[in-house]
């Protein structure tokens, strides 16, 4: 970490910092901390919140999703308060560290009051070309193929083969934290070493706040070259331009230009082209033009063997019985999986301890149940009810209408199913005299989740909620 110019005229943030510089200095392990957490700076520190910059925003990403709550754990007992984290990138030049930034010594009583520094400006500034990077950590051969995911695999290595000409474009979906992101970059990668040039790989949060800034600014011009200009055009989360109606309409005349010019074009999204709503009709049926594929939740192996992965890379020592606790309980988001093993790799590099399955169950208990755990027929009645918008009254009612019955009856097999309940028991927590409602509940769900979408989904949404 940047460690402030002059140990004499130390900020309260300066100070801050280097307490916070030297505890993970000296507590991590060193190839970590330097590939980590030595690129980060304060930037701000005031208003109950400490800000912290990243030198890019894969940077930014990568400690906001895995390394959190190190500093949620150690900041607050350095300023003797809650404080809130918050990631930014700041990539302005960085000063050289001076040797007589020596840090302070870790005394609690020595903490300064905090003074509020002011923040940084937030209100954009010009285009930064290394936007428009890809990811390196996100290649093709960084991604582990499962049933889940093998046909957007195929498809986007299909792509990136032959650009604009195989399927343009190409459309994946899917559940946050899948891997439509990481697919993206690696079509990017692939599609610069092969044709050389510029490709455009933007979410379309900063494709709008860039068309906002060049309406301001009169740069229009600008724009256009920056997103039509490229030997690929590859925006994520496209759901975000829904209710976006100025950005959504630059953006159809974007891609029929790029469209008609056989340059590739790939697009992610948080649901299929149909279901995006408040979006332009004629866009959403572009995007069903070339190939569209949905991404699912990995299967348990998948889990496994990401987590495997993800630990050479970073070489974390993670014992077998500990990947399959993991994978187990972990189901639905691959971020989520990697960050709680990052997660647990920062707890056992600070306690100077192996990865065991205690320290996974220590560390991350707040996804990995206590042994034996069961939710109980209460919990998943209130857990069904919220996903379904209705009460839990109206859920053990009597009513007989479908948008009641069927989360009624996906409630009852959850409860046969996660709570292991007995059918009699569940027949009388939902009210009814006997428990042949139960069994054909059980029956119905269990032919809706080989067939029907929105079932499958609210099953794996509530199972990973409730049997994480
Ligand atoms: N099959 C996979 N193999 C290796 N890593 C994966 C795989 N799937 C996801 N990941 C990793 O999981 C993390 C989250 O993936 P990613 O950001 O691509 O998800 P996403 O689907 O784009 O999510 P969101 O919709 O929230 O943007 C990334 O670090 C990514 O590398």
């Amino acid at each position: 970490m940047d460690a402030p110019t002059s140990a004499k005229m130390l900020t309260p943030l300066d100070d801050l910092w280097s307490r916070i510089d030297s505890i993970l200095r000296a507590r991590l392990r060193q190839d970590l901390y330097e590939r980590w957490f030595s690129p980060l700076r304060p930037i701000a520190l005031g208003d109950g919140r400490l800000q912290i910059g990243a030198p890019d925003r894969f940077h930014r990403d990568f400690v906001e999703d895995h390394y959190r709550s190190l500093f949620e754990d150690c900041v607050p007992s350095l300023v003797g308060e809650r404080i809130r984290i918050v990631f930014a990138v700041d990539d302005a030049p960085r000063p050289m560290p001076s040797p007589s930034a020596a840090a302070p010594a870790l005394t609690p009583s020595s903490t300064p009051a905090l003074t509020p520094v002011p923040l940084p400006r937030t209100d954009g500034g010009p285009i930064d070309p290394r936007d428009s990077r890809p990811n390196p950590r996100y290649a093709f051969d960084t991604f582990v193929v499962g049933a889940s995911n093998h046909f957007a695999f195929a498809a986007a290595q299909a792509v990136a083969a032959n650009p604009g000409r195989t399927w343009n474009p190409l459309f994946l979906h899917g559940d946050s934290g899948l891997g439509k992101t990481h697919l993206l970059h690696a079509v990017a990668h692939a599609i610069l070493e092969k044709s050389g040039g510029r490709v455009a790989i933007v979410s379309s949060e900063r494709y709008t706040n860039d068309f906002v800034a060049a309406l301001s600014k009169g740069t229009m011009d600008e724009f256009r070259r920056k997103y039509r200009e490229c030997s690929a055009l590859l925006v994520d989360d496209v759901q975000f331009l829904a209710g976006k109606d100025k950005t959504a309409e630059e953006f159809f005349h974007t891609f029929n230009e790029l469209h008609d010019h056989h340059v590739q074009i790939v697009l992610s999204s948080d649901r299929s082209p149909k279901e995006l709503k408040g979006l332009d009709e004629r866009l959403c049926s572009r995007f069903e033009w070339g190939m569209r594929v949905q991404i699912e939740a990995p299967e348990f192996e998948t889990r496994a063997a990401i987590l495997k992965k993800k630990a050479d890379v970073e070489t974390i020592d993670l014992p077998d019985e500990v990947t399959q606790l993991l994978a187990q309980h972990i189901r639905s988001n691959v971020r989520e999986l990697e960050g709680a093993l990052m997660r647990l790799a920062a707890f056992a590099s600070l306690k100077s301890e192996p990865i065991t399955i205690q320290l996974a169950r220590d560390v991350l208990s707040d996804v990995i149940p206590p042994e034996g755990y069961r939710p109980s027929i209460e919990r998943i009645q209130e857990e069904v009810a919220g996903y379904y918008g209705l009460t839990v009254a109206k859920l053990t009612s009597a009513s007989r209408e479908q948008k009641i019955a069927l989360p009624r009856q996906v409630a009852m097999w959850l409860c046969r199913e996660l709570a292991k309940e007995t059918l009699q028991s569940i027949a009388e927590k939902f009210n009814k005299k006997d428990h042949t409602t139960v069994i054909s509940a059980i029956e119905r769900v269990n032919t809706l989740r080989e067939t029907d979408e929105g079932v499958k989904g609210a099953l794996r949404a509530l199972t990973s909620k409730l049997a994480p």
